[in-house]
Formats: C-alpha cells, structure tokens, sequence
C-alpha cells in the first residue's frame, strides 16, 4: 500500500513553484521550556529547502513572550490557542507530559488554511516536501509507527512481539486473542490534512466522551480518523526508533522528513547516553539538525518591503490599502506577523 502511495505522490514530487494557495506547516508549541529550539529548527529548515509555505505555530498561553517574539523573528505566523484535556482519568500516559498534546487538536480551527502539513517541533524536514499539499482531500496521511520500542510495553503487540512494520516476523495470534491485528497505526507528529470546524467540534465532542490512553492524542487521532487514514512512505516522517528496530525498511539516504522522537535524541538536549544514541547515524542526524539550527544564513530576513511596513507609520484608511496590497503580491506571508516583532 505505502508503496502506491508512492505513485500517487511521485510524479507530484517535481519542484515546482507551489501554489500560493491558503496552505500552510503547522506545528505546536507549550511551556517555556526548549522545544522552542525545535521550532527555530524547523522554520529554518523549511527556508533552507525552499518552501513555499509559511509555519504556523499553534502556541499555548504558557509560552512565554520573548519565545513568542523570537518566532516572529524567525518569521514564523503564530496563533495562540487554548488547551484542550482529555476527560478525567486515572491513566498513565506513556510520557506524562502527553497530556498537554491533546492541545494539537486545536489546529482544525485554522480554517484560513484549506490544507495542514502537521509536523512536531522535533522533527526536521530536509528535502523539500511542498508536494504533499497536492495530495487529494479527504484522506489522513501519516506514516505508520512502530510498535517496538518500551514505550508500547502495555500493549498486546509488544507482549506477543507484533509489530505492523513487519506483520509476517511474528504472526498476529486471531485465533487464540479473538481477534484481528490492530488496525494501520500512525504516528501523530507528522500528517496531512484539511482544518475544518465541523471536524473540530466533532473531535472535541469525542474527546469529551473517550477514556485517555497511554498514547494519548496520538491514540486518540488513530481511532478517529481510522476510516480515511491512508499511510505514506516513512520518507516523511523516519521515527528514529526504525533504524535498530526495522533497519530493512529504512534507506536513510532517501528519508526527507527525521523525527527526533526516541528517548534521548531531542537534538537541543542531546548527551549521546541514553540507549542507541551511540550509533553512528544518530550522531550523524543530530549533527545535521544542528547545521541547520546553527546556520545564520537561514535566520529569517524580513524582505525590504516587509520591514518598511513594520517600522513606517501608516496612515489608517487609503493610504494604508496600496501597501498591503504591495506586500501580498510581493507574497510577504510574514507581514501581519512582523509589526508585532517590533
Ligand atoms: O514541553 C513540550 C512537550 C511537547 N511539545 C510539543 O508536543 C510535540 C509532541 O511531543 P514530543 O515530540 O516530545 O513527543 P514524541 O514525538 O517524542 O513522542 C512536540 O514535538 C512539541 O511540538 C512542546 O511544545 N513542549
Ligand atoms: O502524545 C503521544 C506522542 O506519541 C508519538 O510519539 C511516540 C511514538 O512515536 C512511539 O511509537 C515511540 O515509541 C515514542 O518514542 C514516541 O515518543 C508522537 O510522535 C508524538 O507526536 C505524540 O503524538
Ligand atoms: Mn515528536
């Protein structure tokens, strides 16, 4: 199947000049901690390959406000959101700090945009991927995750050693569990799909009356999105733990899209201790994180146009209009952001 995907995305895979249609990367961002690196990381590494979308940072109110300006600096688009929590229960989230990633669902309400590419802070893009936001409506496209890691040890599939990366390795037991294998699961840092208000509320109504579990929104995602959840190559979203769990199905040197999300490879808090963050290719992807993170050249430069804007006062009324105009045909996204970094 994922191998169709291919096909379907392939041909869309030519650089070409990106529509600028109201499109945009979104990721999310809480607490004053430093997953704030990450999302720096990431504008800068979005510019360094040359796309043509904004990112926009779902931004909880516990950022605080020299974050919130070093983002516009960074010309990212910032929109404040509310949390959301799931109902309560007594459940153990497989990081406690999960619960705060409920909160994502808040980025259906951007309905100024027709079409979403979700990615986590700790993730790097580093192949232009401005294609995916050609893929057909009405579909969720993610990759699927891997069930190996510690982190799934309550699970049946991790007792039993199944793991959807290799459904043939060990075969899922029908007959003696009473029932089928777990359904196509995705991992919810990286995904493609349309915000929608209607599909807000629905999620929000649905959260309200759905027991927390151990993966928490990501879980949560899976089961309500399982009918359209259509996988894509994990090019686009290479979960770490797949180079020592399933290394057959990775070839590094084709992956576009690195998440950073195995226990110790958060590249801003990265001490090489932690198991199989002694690998060679684990040093080798969080030495590029920070090349990119590192490299001035791809700190956000306001164009002319756009600073003028910023810093010149503007009469309201007529004289302001020509100038915005100038600055949407001029394509500068940023420039309802930039005053506020002033
Ligand atoms: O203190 C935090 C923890 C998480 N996040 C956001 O929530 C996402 C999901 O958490 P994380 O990536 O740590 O989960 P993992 O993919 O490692 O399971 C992060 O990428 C960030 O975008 C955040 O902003 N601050
Ligand atoms: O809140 C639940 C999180 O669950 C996912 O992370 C997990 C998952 O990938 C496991 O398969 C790994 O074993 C584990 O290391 C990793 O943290 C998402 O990346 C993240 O965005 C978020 O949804
Ligand atoms: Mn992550």
């Amino acid at each position: 199947m994922a191998g169709e995907i291919v096909d379907k995305v392939s041909p869309l895979g030519k650089m070409k000049q990106a529509p600028m249609t109201a499109a945009a990367y979104v990721t999310f961002l809480a607490g004053d901690g430093d997953y704030v690196k990450g999302v720096v990381g990431l504008a800068k590494g979005l510019r360094k390959v040359g796309s043509a979308y904004p990112l926009v940072v779902a931004m909880l109110p516990d950022v605080p406000e020299s974050h919130r300006r070093l983002l516009v600096s960074q010309g990212c688009i910032v929109r404040a959101i509310e949390p959301v929590y799931p109902p309560e229960s007594q459940t153990q989230f497989a990081m406690a700090y999960y619960v705060i990633n409920y909160s994502k669902l808040r980025i259906w309400e951007f309905v100024e945009y027709k079409k979403i590419v979700y990615l986590d802070a700790d993730i790097q893009v580093y192949e232009n991927i401005d294609y995916l936001f050609d893929l057909p409506d009405g579909r969720f496209y993610a990759v699927m995750d891997c069930f190996c890691e510690k982190t799934w040890s309550h699970t049946p599939q991790y007792e039993i050693g199944y793991c959807q990366q290799c459904p043939d390795k060990v075969a899922w037991p029908a007959r003696e569990l009473g029932r089928p294998p777990p359904s196509l699961y995705f991992n919810a840092g990286m995904f493609v799909h349309e915000p929608s208000l209607a599909t807000c509320e629905s999620l929000l109504a649905t959260l309200k009356i759905t027991p927390p579990t151990p993966f928490a929104e990501q879980d949560f995602l899976n089961m309500f999105f399982e009918d359209i959840y259509e996988p894509i190559p994990l090019i686009y979203n290479l979960v770490l733990a797949m180079l020592w769990r399933h290394p057959e199905n990775v070839e590094l040197e084709k992956v576009k899209v690195v998440h950073y999300c195995a226990a110790g490879s958060k590249p801003w808090r990265y001490t090489g201790k932690e198991a199989n963050m002694d690998r060679e290719d684990i040093k080798s992807l969080v030495k590029k994180w920070w090349g990119v993170y590192n490299d001035e050249s791809l700190d956000y430069k306001p164009t002319a146009l756009v600073m003028v804007a910023a810093t010149t006062e503007v009469d309201e009324g007529l004289k302001q209009a020509p100038l915005l105009a100038a600055l949407s045909k001029a394509g500068a996204a940023n420039y309802v952001a930039a005053p506020s970094a002033a």
